[in-house]
């Protein structure tokens, strides 16, 4: 287990900054996930932790050891980070048995650890056997990790491990993945686009955007306190609404709601969720519905406010939804906003 201190990074590449002053802390032993849009730097910084380039500025620390500094620069090899690329890129030529001792010591080949790695991803033994285009693409994925998991790093990265599988695939694998890592105790680092993945991931997220760490901390406290409305969209779908900030109370066209964060001193918008609107057709209407779009077990019903200016999406049990184009209605907001 090992601490990575991540200080004041900067990288240029191809004349750009891809990562400019970024400085994360993940403790000894936590997961951390690093979402960003793509091209918004994350494979990067992973590379720089793995030890497979090197920043311009700032320092790379594994617990008291600089790794990457001024004057040190410790290669990939030599820094005992495990490393699971996107691809999974196992050799095809060899069995997944084979794949996962090429990333054991000599020492280490002839031991019980192929088997205990293969048990700690959740792979059938009898897969050992088999070729890499034998296998599904999610055992593939496991079989990634196991090999990096195989020299029990101190550290493990992980560049979008699950992105090329297919949603049912990846949920199975995920979870797998994170059962292994906690098993594990290796501290580690994912990278994704995919912000229900960062968020189940572990114990800290980080949001890129172009090249500047937004955000990071516990998921939860980023996902409630999103610190500007462009990581609040980046992590989950967001409804912003113009209001007039009363203190700790917003007055929106559909009605006042109170505030749990003001993100900016003078703000003038508050965002929630989609799942905090819900709408009534008793009550004093504040609103008006504009269309209905049916999706399945739901429907969408467009409702403009009253006064005209604002409209939200409700999305409503398509079989309890009484609404008409035209019918005046009660847009309820439930729970707590954040205020830009
Ligand atoms: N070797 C390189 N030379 C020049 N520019 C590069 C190089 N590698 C990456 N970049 C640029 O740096 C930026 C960040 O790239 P990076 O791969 O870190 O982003 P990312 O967030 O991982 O994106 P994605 O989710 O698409 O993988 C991009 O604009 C990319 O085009």
């Amino acid at each position: 287990m090992t601490t990575l201190t991540v200080h004041e990074i900067s990288k240029t590449l191809g004349g750009s900054a891809v990562l400019d002053n970024v400085s994360l802390v993940i403790p000894t032993g936590t997961r951390t996930a690093l979402v960003g849009a793509s091209g918004s730097g994350k494979t990067t910084l992973l590379r720089l932790i793995a030890g497979f380039s090197r920043p311009d500025r700032g320092t790379i620390a594994l617990d008291d050891t600089v790794v990457s500094g001024r004057d040190v620069f410790l290669p990939a090899h030599r820094r005992g980070v495990g490393y699971v690329p996107q691809d999974g890129a196992l050799f095809p030529h060899l069995t997944v048995e084979q794949n996962i001792r090429f990333g054991l010591r000599h020492a280490q080949r002839g031991s019980t650890r192929i088997a205990e790695v293969a048990e700690l991803v959740a792979l059938p033994l009898e897969l050992l056997r088999r070729f890499p285009h034998e296998i599904s693409g999610g055992q593939q994925q496991r079989v990634a990790v196991a090999r990096a998991l195989a020299p029990a790093p101190k550290m493990i990265v992980l560049d979008e491990p699950f992105s090329a599988l297919d949603t049912s695939l990846r949920e199975h694998s995920r979870l797998a993945v994170i059962a292994a890592l906690e098993a594990s105790d290796a501290t580690a680092v994912l990278v994704t686009h995919d912000q229900d993945e960062a968020l189940m991931f572990g114990h800290q997220i980080g949001v890129l955007a172009d090249g500047l760490l937004l955000q990071h901390g516990h998921p939860s406290a980023v996902f409630d306190k999103p610190v500007t409305a462009e990581v609040a969209a980046f992590l989950g779908d967001a409804v912003f609404l113009t209001a007039r900030i009363d203190d700790s109370t917003a007055i929106t066209a559909f009605g006042a709601v109170a505030i749990r964060h003001r993100a900016s001193v003078a703000g003038s918008r508050v965002m929630l969720r989609p799942e905090q609107l819900s709408v009534r057709t008793d009550g004093a209407a504040n609103g008006v519905v504009r269309a209905i779009r049916p999706r399945g077990a739901s429907s969408y019903i467009e409702i403009e406010a009253l006064g005209g200016g604002e409209r939200v999406t409700v999305s409503v049990f398509a079989a309890e939804s009484e609404c008409r184009v035209g019918d005046e209605v009660s847009v309820v907001i439930r729970g707590t906003v954040v205020s830009y």
